[in-house]
């Protein structure tokens, strides 16, 4: 069957047409909108094979999220392209009542709708493209799939929040994010036997939004990310864990108690973009850095102080650890900070072979010294793929 997988970000949308089967699902073509809300959009779209299908467009008008899928639409439908039999969607919070990758049905989108409040940054654009998408698709069915579903393995002790049971009863709890990444990254390393199975893991997904995950026999038991996005480590433009003290004294102080306009800044004007006062791009600030700008290289320094800390707190958690592995566009692609989050760890029995780890590829590896006693991976991670095969197995189950 041919999955449309829609990847709908805060201001990005990136799809792709998958032929997925029952072991395996095969890219046939991708594209992404970016700049939505900004002034100028850009257009990508090609085929497995690199070939451009995107008819020379690559500036295009975008300020809405529906505008945006708008182009997307018009772009898979192109004559000549196979049909969409089936569309997956990555919803990133599905909140307090849904537990499971799902067909979207009536009720699902109203318990989406309730879900907003947990995730302000990512939920309402996806709602959004996902109507107007069904709206345009009307004979096939849609799935969302949900980020936090991989977490459900946590334990209670990892969930709870130490706050009055009342709110607890309402759902406020850690629910874990980057879920769609992390199965990705443990079906890549069952597959791909780069090294054997490791037995306590830790998952570093540093992207745009930035978490980490301590994983026990490939089972989530830990993650940064808590009741929302928002938390955990420092990311590009959200903080991650602040003093609770320090968000009441900001809505007291600084914004006259209008939780609005904190809420917008807390998800996208603080992280590396405050730190910086540069755009939100690892790439620049690194650049930047490198150049003696003192705030990017501060900014720099914390960022991989917390990932470390993560790493480290998780490491005890689980009484050691044998493999971490990057992922996400910082993962992936900057060595800096795979070697400043490791720098110093030698005594823990994690290093990495610099020359490896500098070695740019777009594919799974190891990058650790010789006699790392934990394994040190970079794995690209394969979220809409993860929904491609998803979205097969709960079509032939008619879910
Ligand atoms: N070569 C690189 N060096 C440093 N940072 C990079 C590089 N390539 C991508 N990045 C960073 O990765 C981040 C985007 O990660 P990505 O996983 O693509 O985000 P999204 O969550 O939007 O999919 C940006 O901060 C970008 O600058
Ligand atoms: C959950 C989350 O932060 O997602 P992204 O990295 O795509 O922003
Ligand atoms: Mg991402």
């Amino acid at each position: 069957m041919h999955v449309l997988v829609i990847n709908s970000g805060s201001s990005s949308i990136k799809f792709s047409l998958f032929e997925a089967g029952e072991d395996e699902a095969r890219s046939l073509f991708e594209g992404e909108v970016t700049g939505i809300g900004g002034t100028k959009g850009a257009f990508k779209f090609r085929d497995a094979g690199g070939r451009d299908l995107s008819g020379g467009r690559s500036e295009v008008e975008a300020k809405t999220p529906l505008q945006a899928i708008g182009l997307v639409v018009g772009a898979v439908c192109q004559k000549d392209l196979p049909r969409v039999d089936a569309v997956g969607y990555r919803v990133v919070h599905p909140g307090a009542k849904l537990d499971r990758h799902q067909r979207i049905t009536d009720e699902v989108l109203k318990d989406l709708e309730e879900a907003v409040v947990f995730a302000p940054l990512h939920d309402p654009a996806v709602i959004e493209v996902i109507k107007d998408t069904m709206a345009k698709f009307p004979s096939v069915p849609h799935y969302a799939c949900f980020d936090t579903v991989f977490h459900q393995t946590m334990p209670e002790e990892a969930t709870t929040y130490p706050i009055p049971l009342e709110y607890r009863e309402r759902g406020v709890r850690r629910y874990g994010f980057h879920g769609l990444s992390c199965e990705s990254i443990v079906q890549s390393l069952r597959a791909e036997e780069m090294i054997s199975f490791p037995k306590r893991m830790v998952i570093a997904h540093l992207g745009s939004g930035c978490s980490v995950t301590a994983l026990v026999d490939g089972c989530s038991i830990d993650t940064t990310m808590g009741l929302t996005p928002t938390g955990g480590v420092v990311m590009g433009t959200r903080p991650g864990d602040l003093d609770p003290g320090l968000v009441l004294y900001l809505l007291r102080e600084t914004t006259g108690n209008q939780v609005g306009a904190l809420e917008k800044m807390l998800n996208h004007d603080a992280g590396m973009v405050a730190l910086s006062g540069l755009p939100n791009d690892m790439k620049a600030v690194r650049e930047a850095a490198a150049k003696g700008d003192a705030r990017a290289r501060l900014a720099t320094e914390i960022f991989t102080r917390s990932v470390k800390k993560a790493l480290g707190s998780f490491t005890a958690l689980m009484g050691g650890i044998d493999a971490v592995v990057f992922a996400g566009g910082i993962g992936e692609h900057d060595a800096r900070s795979r070697e400043e989050i490791v720098a110093g760890m030698r005594g823990l029995g994690i290093s990495i072979n610099s020359e490896l780890n500098e070695a740019g590829s777009d594919a799974a590896r190891v990058v650790s010294a010789s006699d790392s006693i934990t394994a040190v991976l970079v794995v690209p991670t394969k979220e809409d793929w993860m929904i491609a095969m998803h979205v097969h197995e709960l079509a032939g189950s008619n879910n």
